[in-house]
């Protein structure tokens, strides 16, 4: 909410007939994020296919599609989202999300009024790049209202905000609060590296110069700085997606990792995931399909944290007091941390059968 604008305005449709915006974001699985060029011909053909096996498919039309390209992708999106059965709009197995181009760009705008009217029923979240403060959320609020209400529009589309450059991140906690439809942040490393003038040239990720190292060790007193010391690699993300977490939890909002550009080292691509993952992160974007099974397999809590946390809620009974579990002391907090997982492994495994399997088995074993 801005600081001139009234409380009660806040949840006003925007534009007469637009419809009314939501009062709590729903907590829909979007573990991965999966990009596509919809005017990439082999690409395209295998999103049918993919319905139904990823939480998001994602049509983009922004960074990686060529200038040329930019119509026929907005075209080729609107023709997917038109032909494809189960992809898109709020029973779905499979959302539909776009990135428009950014709003400076000569094509951000044609974006929003060919999609919104063609295709805007199937449109569950808009993702809006290079955000830099509560003024483009406002824009693009205005705008769908608009397109909405011409549209005959039931149902608000979200809006999702990418953090990629420095004053997006100065000003986080105002674009999460700008509008009800704002439904995440994801971070945009790369833009975000070159606007802040770091030293990298990857697409996130860490970097191998990045790093702390061990005291040397002091033989009488003395440092021995000729000895050979480990160095840990740290995270250059850390800063930026903590930022991130806590102003979307202070907003109700959902905060992703993003992308991960070395699509051949499935390992490190896992670990990113996970820090965001352990951070607060409810899920991350997929590049290439193989980088979607790593996705859900970090953002799923696993079967012994699912069980580790039921175990703790049987335990602490009406969920006041402490009680040792394991030689550790539970209480109130820590039950609480525990509930977040089995939410979320109940949400999952609504929509996850082989995670149903997996979540269900625990409950006859080892509970
Ligand atoms: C990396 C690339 C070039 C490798 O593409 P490739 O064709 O060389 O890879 P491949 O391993 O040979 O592909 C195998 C098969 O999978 C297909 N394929 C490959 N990728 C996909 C996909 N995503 N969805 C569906 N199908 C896909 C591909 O067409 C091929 O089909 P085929 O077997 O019939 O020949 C390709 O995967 C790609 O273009 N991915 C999407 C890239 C993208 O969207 N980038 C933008 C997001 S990151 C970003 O913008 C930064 C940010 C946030 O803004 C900021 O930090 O600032
Ligand atoms: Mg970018």
């Amino acid at each position: 909410m801005s600081g001139s604008q009234s409380p009660k305005d806040f949840f006003r449709p925007l534009a007469v007939g637009a419809p009314t915006p939501l009062m709590d974001i729903p907590a829909r699985p979007s573990r991965a994020i999966h990009f596509f060029d919809p005017s990439n011909p082999k690409m395209a053909a295998k999103i049918p296919d993919m319905v139904g096996t990823v939480d998001v498919l994602l049509g983009n039309l922004e960074d990686a599609v060529k200038a040329d390209n930019k119509v026929a992708a907005r075209e080729g999106l609107v023709k997917i989202a038109q032909d494809t059965a189960n992809l898109g709009g709020q029973s779905a197995p499979t959302q539909l999300w776009t990135r428009i181009n950014s709003l400076d760009s000569p094509w951000g705008l044609d974006d929003l009024t060919t999609l919104v009217p063609a295709i805007g029923d199937k449109l569950d979240v808009i993702m809006v790049p290079k955000v830099q403060g509560a003024e483009d959320i406002h824009y693009v609020d205005r705008l769908l209202a608009q397109l909405e209400a011409k549209a005959g529009l039931e149902r608000p589309i979200l809006v999702h905000a990418i953090l990629e450059t420095a004053r997006g991140v100065a000003n986080v906690e105002e674009i999460c609060g700008a509008s009800p439809r704002m439904q995440g942040l994801s971070l945009g490393p790369a833009d975000l590296a070159a606007d802040r003038r770091m030293k990298t040239t990857r697409v996130g990720g860490g970097h191998p110069g990045y790093l702390v190292r061990q005291d040397p060790p002091r033989e009488n007193g003395v440092a021995n700085l000729e000895a050979t010391r480990a160095t840990y690699q740290q995270d250059l993300w850390h800063y930026t997606i903590a930022r991130m977490v806590d102003a979307c939890a202070m907003h109700g909002i959902y905060p992703y990792y993003g992308p991960f550009g070395d699509i051949s080292d499935v390992v490190a691509c896992e670990d990113q995931f996970r820090n965001a993952f352990l951070l607060g992160c409810v899920g991350t974007w997929s590049l290439h399909p193989k980088q979607i099974a790593i996705a859900n397999k970090v953002f799923s809590p696993s079967v012994e944290d699912v069980a580790h946390a039921r175990r703790v809620a049987a335990a602490m009974g009406d969920g006041t007091g402490a009680v040792m579990l394991d030689g550790k002391m539970e209480d109130d907090a820590s039950l609480k941390q525990c509930l977040v997982m089995v939410e979320l492994a109940e949400q999952l495994a609504a929509i996850d059968p082989e995670l149903k399997k997996a979540y269900d088995a625990i409950e006859v074993a080892d509970v």
